[in-house]
């Protein structure tokens, strides 16, 4: 069976290139300089954040029976929401933000020792997107998909047990909340256990993939002019993101503009993913969110990248499809959905060039052969 590092290798969605050390630049180098401040900042015809600042992603505390309800109407309205009263400990969430700290403030000679290689998709690099743009990211990233062992004995060579037990405990915390989540949000649109072939018969999600992903936004000389991570939508069915205490995430509220989610204290911010937005038949979609930078405080955020097992086919639930409704997307695995992905993003870049792209509109139409159809605009 193909693992999801096998998925991710397949297909260009890693450029292998090195970042100079960002805290010895003055200036913005011209590969990070944006082009057209509209382009890269508004991909739609959209008013600025502050037409709708009274408006929130929506916060949801999980012990509140009303909390199925209220996540049905936060996936379907905006794609996101924050989460409280979650059960991971605090304490955790500190680990793991120390641990990217003290990661992306080594040494950069030491952090190339951890670099992704050439075939590779774990270890240290440019942010997971950058290949698809034209311009770099102001960000690093470090993924992990399978064991962190060898890239941490890289890093820490005295103590990398300790990183790797912060890690391994962090993935099965997440493991957990991402299976409760899902069933939440499957809940919120009539779907029970018995309606997923694809689950255990506890409700587990057997063989379920996961990668986290690290990514650091160190202070930037020009802020305005760079991009920490361009617009896109996560290729998972849910994404489970910690931020340290700074602002930099914003959420496209269709039609209306980005909006910045603000961090907050042991919150962690949930976004539907393009499998969900499959799999929702399109009543749930995927949200599309980026990352700004500033001049005076670095960013750090923590990502888990939840999907299915990898040989299970993900589409349209019978039970949201009907005679008013078919199904608007064919059935893929995730490896297959990071291919297509892939390949419409290139197209999709060449062919209007810009510099971010409607990818909610990318996947919206296939025929009676399952075969997909390139939307563009
Ligand atoms: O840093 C963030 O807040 C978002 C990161 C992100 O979107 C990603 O890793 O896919
Ligand atoms: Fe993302």
């Amino acid at each position: 069976m193909p693992s999801l590092s096998d998925a991710f290798r397949a297909h260009p969605v890693y450029l292998h290139q090195k970042h100079p050390d960002f805290n010895s630049l003055q200036e913005l180098p011209d590969s990070y300089a944006w082009p057209q401040h509209d382009d890269v900042r508004s991909p739609y015809p959209s008013s600025p954040d502050t037409v709708l600042a009274q408006e929130n992603v929506p916060v949801i505390d999980l012990k509140d029976p009303n909390a199925p309800k209220l996540i049905g109407h936060a996936c379907k309205t905006w794609g996101a929401f924050q989460v409280i009263n979650h059960g991971i400990p605090t304490t955790l969430l500190d680990d793991i933000e120390r641990a990217g700290k003290t990661l992306f403030s080594l040494p950069p000679q030491q952090k190339h020792k951890a670099a992704r290689s050439p075939d590779g998709v774990s270890g240290y690099g440019v942010a997971r997107i950058s290949s698809f743009f034209p311009k770099l990211m102001w960000s690093e990233g470090f993924t992990i998909a399978g064991s962190p062992l060898e890239h941490f004995r890289q890093l820490w060579p005295q103590d990398y047990t300790k990183y790797c037990d912060i890690v391994l405990e962090y993935e099965e915390e997440m493991k957990k909340l991402a299976g409760k989540l899902m069933w939440l949000v499957l809940a919120s649109l009539g779907i029970s256990k018995e309606d997923i072939k694809w689950a255990g018969p506890r409700g587990e999600f057997k063989g379920a993939c996961a990668a986290l992903q690290l990514n650091s936004y160190p202070t930037c000389p020009d802020p305005d002019r760079a991009m920490g991570m361009a617009a896109h939508t996560d290729s998972t069915l849910l994404t489970i993101l910690h931020q340290n205490g700074i602002s930099g995430l914003q959420v496209l509220r269709e039609g209306n503009g980005w909006i910045t989610v603000p961090p907050l204290p042991g919150g962690l911010v949930i976004n539907v993913g393009d499998l969900f937005h499959i799999l929702s038949n399109g009543l749930y979609r995927s949200v599309l969110h980026r990352v700004l930078v500033n001049r005076s405080q670095p960013r750090l955020s923590v990502a888990y990248l939840y999907g299915p097992s990898t040989n299970v086919k993900i589409s349209p639930h019978p039970k949201l499809v009907g005679p008013s409704r078919p199904p608007m997307y064919r059935a893929v695995t995730w490896n297959e959905y990071l291919g297509t992905k892939a390949k419409h993003f290139n197209e999709a870049l060449s062919l209007v060039r810009l510099c971010v792209l409607p990818i909610n509109g990318l996947f919206d139409a296939s025929d009676s052969h399952g075969n997909t159809t390139v939307k563009v605009g």
